[in-house]
């Protein structure tokens, strides 16, 4: 349904993702793992069309990205590994602002179960400046999510979230695919992955290396130790699967 051929991407003259080819399937869930700096969060911006690649083409729902870039800007939600929140403002206000900016009508039982699950109303008149990081990062993922996405980008979701949060989040992701929707997510838990993984990416040395299920990652992992053997990140990744 999103597909990438030969696509590649730089940066002035720094080449960030070498020339790579593939296809994520709708309704899958991607488990995206690999190094620091392997390229990773630079592929969720390309699907996510926040960059555009240097070469090579992607196409979304079997249409060009010009095609379908009305499809694109309603249908994909990215949550950035960053906090991309203005402080100064409360939940309540920060969720306000960014819905009257979405180009699509916000769906409220969607808006209202994310909430929940989040437990945001506990800091509802809050600052985002007096939260805690954890708290930055639901309130992060509620902005992100918040056009109800058929694609749901997430980068990292749950870095500083402690664990009972966590297991919220995963267990509301877990259901979104269930219900149909495909995710990519970047994480580098192993265990939150296995809960919500179809399928993983494997990223070293700037390109997705593998694609696959659990058993086939399984069964080539120690193909790609091999093949990868100065990338220590890699291998102690790996050493997990
Ligand atoms: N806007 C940019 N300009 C220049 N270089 C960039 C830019 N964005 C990313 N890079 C570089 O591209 C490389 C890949 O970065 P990217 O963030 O995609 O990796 P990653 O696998 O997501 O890493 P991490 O696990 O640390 O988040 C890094 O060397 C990074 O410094």
């Amino acid at each position: 349904m999103i597909q990438f051929h030969d696509v590649s991407k730089r940066y002035k003259r720094k080449s960030v993702l070498n020339p790579f080819s593939l296809t994520v399937k709708e309704g899958s869930a991607v488990g995206i793992i690999g190094p620091n700096g392997a390229g990773k969060s630079t592929f969720l911006k390309l699907v996510a069309s926040l960059e555009r690649p240097s070469n090579g083409t992607v196409s979304f729902f079997g249409e060009s990205y010009e095609k379908a870039i009305r499809r694109v800007r309603a249908e994909i939600g990215y949550v950035p590994q960053e906090i991309a929140l203005y402080e100064e403002l409360t939940v309540k206000e920060q969720l306000s602002f960014w819905r009257k900016i979405e180009p699509v009508e916000v769906d409220e039982a969607f808006l209202n179960e994310m909430i929940q699950t989040l437990r945001l109303n506990e800091v509802w008149d809050q600052r985002i400046d007096r939260l805690s990081g954890g708290w930055k990062r639901k309130v992060n993922i509620c902005v992100g999510m918040l056009k109800n996405p058929s694609i749901c980008l997430l980068d990292e979701p749950t870095a500083g979230v402690d664990l009972a949060a966590k297991e919220d989040i995963i267990g509301w992701l877990r259901k979104l695919h269930q219900e149909g929707r495909t995710l990519l997510y970047i994480s580098h838990d192993w265990y939150e992955l296995k809960q919500l993984s179809d399928e993983y990416m494997v990223f070293a040395s700037g390109k997705p290396v593998f694609q696959g299920s659990e058993r086939r990652l399984l069964e080539e992992k120690s193909n790609l130790m091999n093949s990868y053997k100065g990338d220590h990140e890699l291998t102690r990744i790996l050493q997990y699967v």
